[in-house]
């Protein structure tokens, strides 16, 4: 065989006993997605703002980027449906480090056995603080004791067009968010959000089972080769796909980070802000387009930018991204205050 075996694992069981979520925090996940699934369906008017740390290290900063949103959260609730981003596993271009769930500290040696405890620890703590979280489903054969925990999913622009991550999405209980592909098809994207909605026949524990298909899967706008793609055209683009293939509870979020706020290549966290407001105005004069765009997700975390953790001399602790820029959390608080009074209009 092409691996050697570092050591064992604790099982998903026995991780979940040892960091419980309380009655109160199923209760409030159960409720999160409900109302998720209400904006998506269109029962619910209000828009879904994805937003959080691009990777959830350190925990410290975490906890209090969550604290400072579920601040934010009780100003702006009758309009926005914030759900923080608690990204505890990522993808990469080509390689790097793959997020807090398999190295918990990105200075030493992976350690999966302590990211799992981290990431349940930390992901039970935001949920306990009242506020829905979102994960994107990377490492799926790995899911129990976390994918319980979020209220949104997402499906990485690397992942979409994987047929494991759509039979994955098409047996979740849970609002999931698809990503255009990073080469930027809008018609593989809604293929894939098609796999989704419908059931699937696979192997799970050596059982036959049969997924029900996740009615509530859409597409999540990303950009592609460092072009965006939120423009109203590739919007309608879209809504024409769904229509073809009779997407239920057609619904469209725009990630306004990643490719989409490229600016001669490289990534302007700062644009971020001004993407959300020049698509809610571009969709004014929209009307069936306005009501297919049901939210956005943007990066953000406690100070704005990035740093190298291999070469920060010493690492800033206090909030600064590891992995894609963040916009900072006054730019972000300004942006989702403007955002809640500009749609209440
Ligand atoms: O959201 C994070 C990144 O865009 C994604 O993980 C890829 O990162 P990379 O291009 O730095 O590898
Ligand atoms: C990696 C991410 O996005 P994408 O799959 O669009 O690159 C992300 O949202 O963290």
């Amino acid at each position: 065989m092409g691996y050697r075996i570092v050591k064992k694992l604790p099982t998903a069981d026995e991780i979940i006993e040892a960091l419980p979520l309380s009655g109160a925090g199923y209760a409030s996940i159960n409720k999160h997605r409900q109302e998720i699934e209400a904006i998506l369906s269109g029962e619910d008017n209000r828009l879904l703002v994805i937003v959080g740390p691009c990777s959830a290290w350190p925990d410290t900063a975490v906890i209090e980027y969550a604290k400072r949103l579920k601040a934010l959260d009780n100003k702006v609730n009758h309009a926005l449906k914030l759900v923080m981003r608690v990204y505890i596993q990522k993808p990469r271009t080509i390689k790097g480090w793959t997020g807090p769930v398999n190295q918990p500290d990105p200075l030493s040696p992976p350690d999966i056995a302590a990211g799992a405890m981290y990431c349940r620890k930390l992901m039970t703590q935001v949920v306990e603080m009242g506020l829905p979280i979102a994960d994107e489903a990377l490492f799926t054969h790995n899911a129990r004791g976390f994918i319980e925990l979020l209220s949104w999913v997402a499906i990485g622009a690397r992942s979409s067009e994987d047929q494991e991550h759509r039979i994955f999405a098409s047996g979740i209980d849970c609002p999931v968010g698809i990503k255009n592909p990073t080469h930027g098809s809008l018609k593989i994207g809604v293929n894939s959000v098609v796999a989704a909605q419908h059931s699937h026949y696979i192997v799970l524990d050596g059982n036959e089972v049969e997924t029900d298909g996740n009615p509530y899967a859409h597409i999540v706008l990303r950009g592609s080769n460092d072009k965006p793609n939120y423009s109203v055209e590739h919007i309608r683009e879209v809504a024409e796909n769904y229509r073809k293939n009779e997407v239920k509870n057609p619904a469209v979020v725009i990630d306004v980070s990643h490719d989409n706020c490229m600016i001669n290549g490289v990534k302007d966290h700062n644009a971020q802000a001004d993407i959300i407001l020049k698509v809610i105005d571009d969709l004014a004069s929209e009307p069936e387009l306005k009501k297919l765009v049901k939210g956005f997700m943007l990066e953000s975390f406690i100070k704005p930018g990035k740093q190298n953790a291999e070469t920060a001399n010493p690492i800033d602790l206090g909030g600064l991204s590891i992995t894609d820029p963040c916009l900072g959390w006054e730019a972000t608080e300004e942006l989702l205050l403007k955002l809640a009074t500009k749609i209440s209009k």
